[in-house]
This record gives C-alpha cells, sequence and structure tokens, in this order.
C-alpha cells in the first residue's frame, strides 16, 4: 500500500493550525510536527525569545531551514507558523512535497483563540492586537490560497470533529 502523503496546515495565528494537525495525525496514524515546536527543541529557547535576540529576520530564517528538514520526512502531519509561508522557498516545498491545507478562520475566532496563550510575540509586541491580525491576514491570506490544495472554514466545531471532516475531504479528493 503507497504511504499516506504527508500533510501541511497552513494559516493564521489561531486557526487551529497545532490542535488539528495533531488530531489528523493520530487519525491517520501518521508522524505529527509543529514547526515552531521543532524550533524550540532544536535552540533550547522558546519563540519570544528568538525574535528578542535575533528579531523576525532571525526566527523566519531557522523557520525555514527548520521546514525544509521537516518535509523531507515521509508519512508526516506539519502544522507550520503563522508566517511560514512568507519565504517562497517553503511556498514551493510544501506544494510540492505534500498536500497543503488552509485552515481558514475568521478575525472573532483568531481574537478568542489567541486571547489566553502567550509565545506569539507579534501578538504580545502588539498595542492593536486586532488590528494587526487584519494587517497579517491582509497579507498573507494570497499566499495561503497559492499553495492551498484544500481550503477548510474552522468554525465552532470540536477540534476532533474537525479534524475527521478534513480526512474526509482529503480522501475524498484522493489525496490521503
Ligand atoms: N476547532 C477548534 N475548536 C475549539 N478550539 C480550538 C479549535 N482549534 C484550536 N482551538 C484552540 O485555539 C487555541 C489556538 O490553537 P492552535 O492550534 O495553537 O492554533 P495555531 O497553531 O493555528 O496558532 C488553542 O487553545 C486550541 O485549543
Ligand atoms: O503568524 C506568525 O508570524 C507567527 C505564528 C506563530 O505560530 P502559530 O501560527 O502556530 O501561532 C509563530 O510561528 C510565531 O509566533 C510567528
Ligand atoms: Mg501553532
Amino acid at each position: 500500500m503507497a504511504a499516506n502523503p504527508n500533510i501541511y496546515l497552513v494559516g493564521p495565528m489561531g486557526a487551529g493550525k497545532t490542535t488539528i494537525g495533531r488530531r489528523i495525525a493520530e487519525i491517520k496514524g501518521m508522524t505529527f510536527v509543529d514547526s515552531d515546536h521543532e524550533v524550540e527543541k532544536r535552540t533550547g529557547v522558546d519563540i519570544s525569545f528568538i525574535f528578542d535576540m535575533e528579531g523576525e529576520e532571525g526566527f523566519r530564517k531557522r523557520e525555514r531551514e527548520m521546514i525544509a528538514e521537516l518535509s523531507e520526512q515521509p508519512n508526516t502531519v506539519m502544522a507550520t507558523g503563522g508566517g511560514a509561508v512568507l519565504d517562497e522557498s517553503t511556498r514551493d516545498l510544501l506544494s510540492a512535497r505534500g498536500v497543503v491545507v488552509y485552515l481558514e478562520t475568521s478575525l472573532e475566532q483568531q481574537l478568542a483563540r489567541t486571547r489566553k496563550a502567550s509565545n506569539r510575540p507579534l501578538l504580545e509586541d502588539s498595542n492593536d492586537v486586532e488590528k494587526t491580525l487584519a494587517q497579517l491576514m491582509e497579507e498573507r491570506d494570497p499566499l495561503y490560497r497559492s499553495i492551498a490544495d484544500v481550503v477548510v472554514a474552522t468554525g465552532d466545531q470540536q477540534a476532533r470533529r474537525l479534524a475527521r471532516e478534513i480526512v474526509e475531504q482529503l480522501e475524498a479528493i484522493g489525496t490521503a
């Protein structure tokens, strides 16, 4: 039997990439990786610390290299960080090496889902989180769409249910 194609989740902060990605991997019996977590493991520090020390540019370089490495791994579901798609080589790699799922999200949901958690320096350093999220979305939505094989609206449904629906959708189009 052919191995499962890799599944890559893209979308903005709070879309649920990390949460849903982990569930999809469980359902499919695939390996789950999160590019942010892998950068943190490799460096031994958190994302906010990397932004403080090296700026966003330093983080983007680490993110690009990590995604390039992780995308070589077979049978893998990878949650990317919300800004990973800014890099053209990353977009090309994700497109070429797996199925790309864009988790589309309303600003409202993003606000609710990013309210509690820390370690999102772009939001921690903002004095108007809603405006920052809206600006990022304007810049990035076309990039997410440009590589998406599937676009999934994340409504109010439970993470587990959403993951099941995504798996069904991928199986229906013959990509999982
Ligand atoms: N479909 C969902 N329903 C309810 N809560 C969710 C859902 N997706 C994500 N969450 C919650 O939102 C927060 C952010 O999710 P996360 O997976 O970290 O998003 P991302 O990786 O896209 O930034 C987490 O607390 C998570 O439990
Ligand atoms: O949107 C972004 O630029 C970022 C999103 C974060 O990941 P999540 O999308 O998983 O929150 C993390 O990579 C970093 O804080 C930058
Ligand atoms: Mg995440």
